[in-house]
C-alpha cells in the first residue's frame, strides 16, 4: 500500500488553501441548514399538510415525522435512453424506504437534455446552461424542506453536474446518486464511425446511416461510449456518491434493482438522527474533487468535466483550475481504453473489472485519496470491489486483476504514463485537449488556419473540397457568452476523413466537443472566448497556428506587432429561436470555461 503521491498531496493542499474562506462559509451554511434551515422541523402545520396531502399509505409516517422522508429529485424523461428507466424508480424507492420504516416522495423533477438528440442542432446551444437550469430546479425541489435525505436520479452529461450544484446548496442533507446503468452493447462503435465517415463522403445514403445509428443506440440505458455521461458515473464512484461500483450494471437486471434497493436502505442509515451522519456537503470536499480529477485522467474521461467539475466544486465552496488538472494529469497513468479511446465500450470495461479494478489499483499505488467520506459504510476502500448477486443476495467481491488488458491495465503497465487530458496555453489563451484518443504522432499540429463562425460553414467548406490540406480549423464565437458553448461533435466525421486522407488536421475552438469525440486533435474551451475580445477573434485565414499537446502550447505564429495591431471582427448575431433567446440572461452572466462557465456562481459568491 503506497503513500499518497506527493503531487496529489501538493495539489490538494493548494486547493484547500485557495478555497479556505469560501469553504468555511459553505460549511457554516450547511451547519445552519442542519440546525434551523430547510428541514421539516421548521414547517407549519399548513406547510406539512400540503406536503403529505397526496402521500397515501405513507401519510401517517410522514405526519409523525419519526423517520427519514427521502426527497427524490428525478431527471426522468423518454428523450434520454439513459434516463428512460427512471420512470419506475420512484415506486421502487418508496417500497424500499418502507422496508426500513422510512418514506420517500418525489420532491421535484428536473429537465434533462439528450446531447445526442440535439448534437449539431440549435438545441445544443441550450445544452450547457441546461446544467444550471437543473441546478435551479433541484433547489426548487428541495426547498420544500420536507426531507431528511435526498436521492438524485440522473446520469447524463449536464444532469449529474446540475443535480450536484443544486443539491450541494442543501449540503446538510445526506444524499446518494442512484444510477440506472448502460444499455447492452449494440453495433460496434468503430463500425458506427465507419458508416458516418462514408456518409460524410457521400458514399452511403441516409437510410444506411440511420440503420447504423439505430443499431448503435438501440434500447434503454446509457449510451455505451465513454463520453460525459459515463465519465459522470466514474466520478460518482471515485467521489463515493454511488453505492460501490453500481454505475455500469445494466438496467432491467435483478442486480440493478437490488442496488437501487440497497442505495435507498443505505441513505436511511446516514441521516442526522443516526450515529453515522454523512451530509453531502461533507462528502464533497477537496479530496473528493481531486479524486474526480484523478479519475478523469486515469480513464480518459470527458473534456466537459474541465468545465463541470469547477462548477460543482464552487457549489461546495471549493476552487479548482486547469493547472490543477494538468499537474494531476502529469502523474496519473492512463489505465483504461474505452471507446473513443479504444474499441471496447463501458459494458466491456465493466466486464474487465471496471471501476472496482481502477479504484483499487489507484488506491494501492497512492494515486487516490482513500480517506474520504463516502455514502458507503467505510471509506473509498469499499469501492475497490464489484457488486454481484450470490444466492440472490447482494455482495461485493474483489477484482484481483484486469480480465482484459486490451482495455484495462494495472498501474505497473499503463497505456500511458500520464493522463488523458492536457492544458495548452499561449497567445491564443488557455484551453484543454483530450489526448487519450489521439495518435501521439498527431499531438503537435502546425498548419495554416481556416477560420469559421459556425460548424455548418466548416461542413460546407469540407463538402466543397476547400479543406483538402494540412489545416487548423478554427471555429469561434462558440463560447458560453456567444451562443451557450455548444459541442461541435458534428465536425468529427469530416475532420476524421481529412485525417484519414493523411492531412495534418486540428480543431481550435472556444466551444466544446463531445466527451465521445476522439481521434482528431481538438484544442477546446479556449478562454477568453471570442465574444468580448478573446485572442481567437484576431485569427485570420492563412495564419500559421501551432497546437502542441507535448509542450502544452497553443499559439498564432504571427508577427507580434501585426498581431497587436489587429482589430476584432464584429460578433455574429445573438442566437434567436429554439428558445435560445430565453437563455440570454445566462449567456450574459456566464463565467469563463475554466471557472465552470456558469451564470449562477459568481453572484452567489459575491454574497458571501
Ligand atoms: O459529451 C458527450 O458525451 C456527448 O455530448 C454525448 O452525450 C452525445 O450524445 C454525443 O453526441 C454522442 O455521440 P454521437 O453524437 O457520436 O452519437
Ligand atoms: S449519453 Fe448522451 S446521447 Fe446517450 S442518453 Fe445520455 S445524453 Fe443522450
Amino acid at each position: 500500500m503506497s503513500e499518497l503521491h506527493p503531487v496529489i498531496a501538493k495539489v490538494t493542499e493548494r486547493i484547500v488553501a485557495r478555497s479556505a474562506k469560501r469553504r468555511r462559509a459553505y460549511l457554516d451554511l450547511i451547519e445552519r441548514g442542519r440546525e434551523a434551515g430547510t428541514n421539516r422541523d421548521q414547517l407549519s402545520c399548513g406547510n406539512l399538510a400540503h406536503g403529505f396531502a397526496a402521500s397515501g399509505e405513507d401519510k401517517p409516517a410522514i405526519r409523525t415525522g419519526q423517520a427519514m422522508n427521502i426527497g427524490i429529485v428525478t431527471a426522468y424523461n423518454d428523450m434520454l435512453s439513459a434516463h428512460q428507466p427512471y420512470g419506475r424508480y420512484p415506486e421502487q424507492i418508496k417500497i424500499a424506504a418502507r422496508e426500513v420504516g422510512a418514506t420517500a416522495q418525489v420532491a421535484g423533477g428536473v429537465p434533462a437534455m439528450c446531447d445526442g438528440v440535439t448534437q449539431g442542432q440549435s438545441g445544443m446551444e441550450l445544452s450547457l446552461f441546461s446544467r444550471d437550469t437543473i441546478a435551479l430546479s433541484t433547489a426548487v425541489a428541495l426547498s420544500h424542506a420536507m426531507f431528511e435525505g435526498v436521492a438524485l436520479l440522473g446520469i447524463c452529461d449536464k444532469i449529474v453536474p446540475g443535480l450536484l450544484m443544486g443539491a450541494l446548496r442543501f449540503g446538510h442533507l445526506p444524499t446518494i446518486l442512484i444510477p440506472a446503468g448502460p444499455m447492452p452493447s449494440g453495433l460496434a462503435n468503430k463500425e458506427k464511425v465507419r458508416i458516418r465517415q462514408l456518409y460524410a463522403e457521400g458514399k452511403v445514403g441516409r437510410d444506411e446511416l440511420l440503420e447504423s445509428e439505430s443499431a448503435s443506440y438501440h434500447g434503454a440505458g446509457t449510451c455505451t461510449f465513454y463520453g460525459t455521461a459515463n465519465s459522470n458515473q466514474m466520478m460518482m464512484e471515485v467521489m463515493g456518491l454511488h453505492m460501490p461500483c453500481a454505475s455500469f450494471v445494466n438496467p432491467g437486471t435483478k442486480l440493478r434493482s437490488e442496488l437501487t434497493r440497497a442505495a435507498t436502505h443505505r441513505l436511511t442509515s446516514i441521516g442526522w438522527d443516526g450515529d453515522d451522519y454523512r451530509p453531502l456537503g461533507h462528502c464533497v470536499d477537496e479530496k473528493a474533487i481531486v479524486n474526480a480529477i484523478i479519475g478523469l485522467m486515469a480513464t480518459g474521461g470527458s473534456t466537459n468535466h474541465a468545465i463541470h467539475l469547477p462548477a460543482i466544486a464552487r457549489a461546495a465552496g471549493i476552487s479548482i483550475d486547469w493547472t490543477d488538472f494538468a499537474e494531476i494529469s502529469d502523474v496519473v497513468p492512463l489505465l483504461a481504453r474505452v471507446y473513443p479511446n479504444g474499441s471496447g465500450d463501458v459494458n466491456h470495461f465493466h466486464a474487465a473489472g471496471g471501476m472496482s479494478f481502477i479504484i483499487r489499483e489507484l488506491l494501492d499505488n497512492g494515486l487516490l485519496h482513500r480517506d474520504i467520506l463516502t455514502v458507503a459504510r467505510g471509506d473509498l476502500t469499499d469501492y475497490g470491489k464489484e457488486p454481484v448477486l450470490e444466492d440472490e443476495a447482494l455482495q461485493w467481491r474483489d477484482v484481483p486483476a484486469s480480465r482484459d488488458e486490451n482495455m484495462l491495465r494495472p498501474v505497473s503497465n499503463p497505456f500511458s504514463a500520464d493522463g488523458g487530458m492536457r492544458l495548452l496555453a499561449g497567445n491564443l489563451g488557455r484551453c484543454v485537449m483530450k489526448v487519450s484518443a489521439v495518435d501521439p504522432a498527431l499531438w503537435t499540429i502546425e498548419a495554416p488556419a481556416a477560420v469559421f463562425h459556425t460548424q455548418d460553414d466548416v461542413l460546407r467548406a469540407f463538402k466543397a473540397g476547400e479543406l483538402e490540406r494540412d489545416v487548423v480549423v478554427v471555429v469561434r464565437f462558440q463560447g458560453p457568452k456567444a451562443n451557450g458553448m455548444p459541442e461541435l461533435h458534428k465536425l468529427t466525421p469530416a475532420l476524421g476523413v481529412l485525417q484519414d486522407r493523411g492531412f495534418k488536421v486540428a480543431l481550435v475552438t472556444d466551444g466544446r466537443m463531445s466527451g465521445a469525440s476522439g481521434k482528431v486533435p481538438a484544442a477546446i474551451h479556449l478562454s477568453p472566448e471570442a465574444l468580448g475580445g478573446g485572442a481567437i477573434a484576431k485569427l485570420r485565414d492563412g495564419d500559421l497556428v501551432r497546437v502542441c499537446a507535448q509542450q502544452g502550447v497553443i499559439e498564432a505564429l504571427v508577427d507580434a506587432a501585426e498581431w497587436d495591431a489587429r482589430d476584432m471582427p464584429p460578433a455574429p448575431p445573438a442566437p434567436y429561436d429554439t428558445g435560445r433567446e430565453l437563455f440570454a440572461l445566462f449567456r450574459h452572466h456566464s463565467d469563463l470555461a475554466e471557472q465552470g462557465a456558469s451564470p449562477l456562481l459568481a453572484a452567489m459568491e459575491t454574497e458571501l
